[in-house]
């Protein structure tokens, strides 16, 4: 039977002192599939042995069908887990692995039958006389798969039990996945730091960011309306475009967002979401633009709601069916801290200035609820440009990426690098961010309406 299960204001410490989950409530129904998402080190395992009972919680309550159950056993929880690296007996074939957790919760009861229904339903029947060692990575997945629907669970618990495959038969069994817990209606948890499987498996997905909540929705709701610039950057490949503005709003001139060279003009009459923007006048916001927010195409071509910019192309990515263009458009990007490799660093010995200094100055503090107690959720390009003398730490490739704006089109466009490109920006897909990184166009939900 699935169940509901729910955290309330659950902590977990490890050291005292630091929490690395802080104050998370969820409420996940009878077989929904709920995805636990967010960067490596973000606490996402640490809920799910919560929630199994492998983890006492610091404080706050565990639920189970409305039940307090923090003192509950793993095992009277009646829960399946399913790991990363299968976790399978090496001296155990593939039927006695399934039927191994049947054998202790009924030992006077023969699993056969259920290890043969479950083997069928998986498509495995052939492997059952194999041994883990004889088995590939996918087909051990699968036979991680069967120990945990053997038990016929209240609800499965799987810790990316995805990582260690390659990336056809990933989405193979992602899909098989949502196919057997489909039709098995047992409530899923299911932790992943690859947004692109959260965002195809999950009927709602949890956004984590250092053990603190930053959204919770469906994956339409937290692709098209991310409530910061973490859950923004997080979500959608490629990654959405953040570039540091400036609103300006004279009192007899047309509103605008400045991006360094260029500036959005915002159209008259405003819609409501611009309007509010009026109060951010003069102070520093970051601004969101999807690939599919800009086209390549001359001004003349423009349909309402576009504005036009050029930029220049700085290199061009092929990919087959499309191609990322990676225009300089003469702004600076913001970053999100976890989502970037180290950024330059004052040398050792180097003092970075405490207070006041350029560094500090840069950094864009994180004050509202979660991103406060997560920390900063944006912090400037070049920060320490400024600073004590910078060295190089290893970059990835995707910050070494050229270019501030990444714009997607067809294969067609004949672009080379150096050309100078005409852009639409559809302001209908426009977010702004505050300088907290905190959604603030469209308007936040959770505001009351400010228009009433
Ligand atoms: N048993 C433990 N003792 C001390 N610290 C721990 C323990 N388990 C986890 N941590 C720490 O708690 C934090 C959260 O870890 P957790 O494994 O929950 O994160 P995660 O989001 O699942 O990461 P990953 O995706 O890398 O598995 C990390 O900083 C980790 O080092």
């Amino acid at each position: 039977m699935s169940r509901a299960v729910s955290l309330h204001q659950v902590s977990k410490s490890y050291t005292q002192g630091v929490r690395v989950v802080q104050r998370l409530s969820l409420d996940i129904e009878p077989g929904e599939f709920l995805v636990l998402l967010g960067p490596s080190g973000c606490g996402k395992s640490t809920v799910l042995r919560m929630i199994a009972g492998l983890e006492e919680p610091t404080e706050g309550e565990v639920r189970l069908d409305g039940e307090y159950a923090n003192h509950l056993a793993p095992a009277e929880r009646h829960m399946a887990m399913v790991f990363q690296n299968y976790a399978l007996y090496p001296t155990m074939n593939s039927r006695a692995n399934i039927g191994f957790p049947l054998r202790i919760e009924e030992p006077g009861r023969d699993p056969g039958p259920r290890v043969e229904a479950t083997a069928r339903m998986l498509g495995i029947e052939d492997l059952l006389d194999r041994f883990p060692h004889q088995l590939s990575g996918g087909e051990r997945q699968r036979v991680a798969m069967g120990r945990a629907i053997a038990r016929h669970p209240s609800a499965f618990l799987m810790d990316e039990p995805l990582a260690n495959l390659d990336a056809k038969l990933r989405s193979h069994l992602r899909a098989e996945i949502a196919r057997l817990t489909r039709d098995l209606d047992v409530t899923t948890l299911y932790v992943t730091h690859d947004q692109a499987e959260a965002m195809s498996l999950g009927d709602r997905v949890a956004v984590l960011r250092g053990g603190v909540l930053q959204q919770l929705g469906t994956p339409r709701a937290v692709y098209a309306l991310p409530e910061n610039v973490f859950v923004a950057a997080f979500i959608g490949t490629p990654r959405i475009n953040l570039l540091r503005g400036v609103v300006l709003a004279p009192l007899d001139g047309a509103m605008s967002i400045g991006l360094g060279r260029q500036a959005l003009v915002l159209p008259e009459p405003l819609s409501p979401d611009h309007r509010l923007l009026r109060v951010q006048q003069g102070r520093e916001v970051i601004v969101g633009l999807r690939s599919e927010a800009v086209r390549l195409a001359r001004p003349t071509r423009a349909r309402p709601g576009e504005v036009a910019i050029s930029g220049l192309v700085e290199h061009v990515e092929f990919q087959g069916h499309e191609v990322l263009v990676h225009l300089d458009t003469g702004s600076q990007p913001a970053l999100v801290p976890e989502l970037e490799a180290p950024r330059p660093v004052a040398r050792a010995g180097g003092r970075r200035r405490r207070e006041g200094g350029v560094f500090d100055r840069l950094r864009l503090r994180g004050r509202a609820a979660g991103a406060l107690r997560a920390g900063p959720v944006v912090v400037l390009e070049r920060a320490a440009e400024a600073g004590p003398e910078p060295v190089s730490e290893p970059v990835s490739a995707e910050a070494r990426l050229p270019g501030d704006l990444i714009v997607r089109t067809t294969p067609d466009h004949a672009l080379r690098p150096g050309m100078q490109v005409p852009l639409l920006v559809d302001l209908a897909h426009l977010f702004v961010f505050d300088h907290d990184g905190i959604r603030i166009s469209p308007a936040p939900t959770k505001l009351p309406n400010l228009e009433g």
